[in-house]
């Protein structure tokens, strides 16, 4: 089976390809090729009927879910290249997405993430609430220094606060905190952005199940549309990640969110199974 090491601005990737035999991977399983591959995320390929490939994603404490913005475009660029083609459609539990080649650059993909999910069922919250600033302060009760995330639904859940000073801000103590928060029944994506201005921020995120990540691509979507649902950003804007650059482009005609950014391959090898995995390194 093809072992592939790489990487989305830094948002570090194992992916396996298991079409050529039934895969299934244990949460100890996932556990063990993350650690060995110093990955956030294990990825399975497999044979899908309605797209290309199908593509299951761990993160790199046994979790399954159902979205990971980065690795889309790594697997895109996979079945670009295996197929000679320059637009791919991948699918996944959380639906159809279709990556396509961005401008001449050989790895740069964009990806088109489908349509913001903003309902507070659909986040999901435990309760009914306004999703543009759910109902959440950190700090003294009468002088919070952080509150009202907006909250937004990209195949996973997100929650974004806006900052003011992002290097000034806790990622690592107030991510966990909010992760695990009760308003969250399936946990939740923390991002901490800070505006730059109306086309530009800079964002890091506290990853559900997987902690702090140089990127996360879904973050840097919901990132965009929280900032434009405040009124605080335009549709199309850059975001600076701590290993990049990825741009978002929120349609107006059709209300999907684009993401375009770089991919890496570091190390690709043929593996007898995923136990020879760690082998590789
Ligand atoms: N790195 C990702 C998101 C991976 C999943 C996330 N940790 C979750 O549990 O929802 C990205 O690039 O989007």
């Amino acid at each position: 089976m093809k072992y592939y090491q790489m990487n989305g601005c830094g948002n570090a990737f194992a992916i396996l390809d298991g079409r050529g035999e039934k895969l299934s991977l244990s949460p100890e399983a996932v556990r063990r090729i993350a650690k060995s591959a110093n990955a956030d995320q294990v990825v399975s390929l497999e044979h899908s009927m309605r797209g290309d490939i199908f593509m299951r994603i761990w993160n790199n404490t046994g979790s399954e879910v159902s979205a990971c913005g980065n690795v889309s475009r790594c697997v895109g660029w996979i079945m670009m290249r295996e197929r000679k083609r320059d637009t791919i459609k991948i699918e996944t539990e959380a639906g159809l997405l279709i990556a396509k080649r961005h401008g001449n650059g050989e790895t740069m993909i964009s990806v088109d993430m489908g349509s913001p999910l903003l309902k507070w069922e659909e986040i999901p919250l435990a309760e009914r609430m306004d999703t543009r600033g759910i109902d959440i302060k950190i700090g003294p009760i009468d002088a919070p220094y952080l509150q009202l995330p907006g909250a937004v639904n990209m195949g996973n859940p997100h929650c974004v606060f806006f900052v003011d000073d992002l290097d000034a801000t806790d990622v690592k103590a107030i991510g966990p905190l909010i992760e695990g928060h009760m308003l969250f029944p399936e946990k939740v994506n923390v991002g901490f952005a800070q505006i730059l201005g109306r086309d530009c921020i800079r964002l890091r995120v506290w990853e559900r199940d997987a902690g702090l990540t140089k990127a996360c691509g879904t973050g840097a979507c919901a990132a965009v549309v929280a900032g434009v649902r405040k009124n605080l950003l335009n549709r199309s804007c850059t975001v600076f990640v701590d290993g990049g650059d990825l741009h978002i482009d929120w349609r107006e005609s059709d209300d999907h969110v684009i993401m375009t950014g770089p991919i890496e391959l570091e190390r690709q090898a043929e593996i007898k199974s995923p136990a020879s995995a760690p082998l590789f390194k």
